[in-house]
């Protein structure tokens, strides 16, 4: 496994796999690893020959600086995962390194970026384009791999890639999530036990109101969410978008095709979010 800190040696790396024929994939994260990534480095091994996956907690998509200076890091023990899963190269920038001229150049998509889960985390999708664009310029993957936990952010980068030509396929990977159902997430292990144990609203929610989306509408749907989270005093709820699938765009009436259900929950200064897709 190549581990690279300069984009001359990401791409000298990148050259080499290409050299052999090889295709990549790109699984980009921002570190402290667990296995809902390591299984969109599986889906991508199973598209590509070589996977190349970037560590990066990236500066420009956080609001408050105490969620980036919280934010944790193991870069000892995600490298060992990454070796032992076959990974060819991993990318570990420095913010200098991504952003040579700071925000001089940013990438966003306007209209998507700026809704649901954008208002929330005003700015985060730009600065997530703005990395993953980078990124992409410097690995210049055949596939990446993103996860469907991250439902609005999927969708920001497939938005991102269709409408800047960029040559590359990207692939949704479903949410891994732990024995009793709370989807995983770098941020858990800031929860208190207590906090972790009535984190299980979020999927707990989502449940409830998958079995009541026959016939319902939107309204229904989000009376169902609203009263489950409010059964858990410790839970906080920021956000709930009932969208169409793809487009993101708001229903109006029943539901009438694949609809997304993102909802973003707080416990006290940790913001966790989950999403479900349902077909009535
Ligand atoms: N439980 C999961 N299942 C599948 N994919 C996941 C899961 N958690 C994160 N991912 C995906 O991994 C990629 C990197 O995400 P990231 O490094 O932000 O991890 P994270 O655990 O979501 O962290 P946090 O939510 O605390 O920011 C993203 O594409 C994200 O959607
Ligand atoms: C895609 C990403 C790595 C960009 O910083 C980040 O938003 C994430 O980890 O989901
Ligand atoms: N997984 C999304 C990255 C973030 O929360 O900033």
């Amino acid at each position: 496994m190549q581990i690279c800190r300069s984009v001359a040696d990401c791409r000298a790396a990148i050259a080499a796999l290409r050299a052999k024929g090889k295709t990549i994939g790109m699984v980009p994260t921002m570190g402290f690893l667990h296995d809902g990534h390591m299984s969109l480095v599986e889906t991508a091994q199973t598209h590509t020959d070589a996977v190349a996956v970037s560590i990066f907690v990236n500066p420009s998509q956080f609001g408050e600086t105490a969620d980036l200076d919280a934010y944790p890091r193991d870069e000892n023990r995600d490298l060992e995962m990454l070796e032992n899963a076959g990974v060819a190269v991993v990318f570990i920038p420095e913010v200098e390194t991504m952003y040579p001229s700071g925000d001089e150049t940013i990438v966003e998509t306007t209209r998507m970026a700026n809704m649901l889960h954008g208002l929330v985390r005003p700015g985060h999708f730009r600065g997530v384009t703005t990395v993953v664009a980078r990124l992409f310029n410097i690995v210049q993957p055949d596939v990446a791999v993103f996860g469907e936990k991250d439902y609005q952010q999927l969708q920001v980068i497939k938005r991102m890639v269709a409408d800047l030509h960029m040559p590359l396929t990207i692939i949704g990977a479903p949410t891994v999530r732990e024995a009793d159902g709370l989807a995983m997430s770098s941020r858990n292990v800031r929860l208190t036990p207590e906090d972790r144990t009535a984190a299980l609203i979020l999927s707990q929610s989502l449940t409830a109101a998958e079995a009541t989306a026959t016939g319902a509408t939107v309204a229904d749907l989000h009376k169902v969410i609203a009263d489950t989270v409010a059964t858990e005093p410790r839970a906080t709820l920021k956000g709930l978008d009932i969208v169409e699938a793809e487009t993101l765009n708001t229903i109006d009436g029943p539901l009438h095709g694949p609809t997304a259900i993102m909802i973003s929950v707080a416990f006290g200064d940790i913001l966790l979010i989950d999403q479900r897709v349902v077909t009535p």
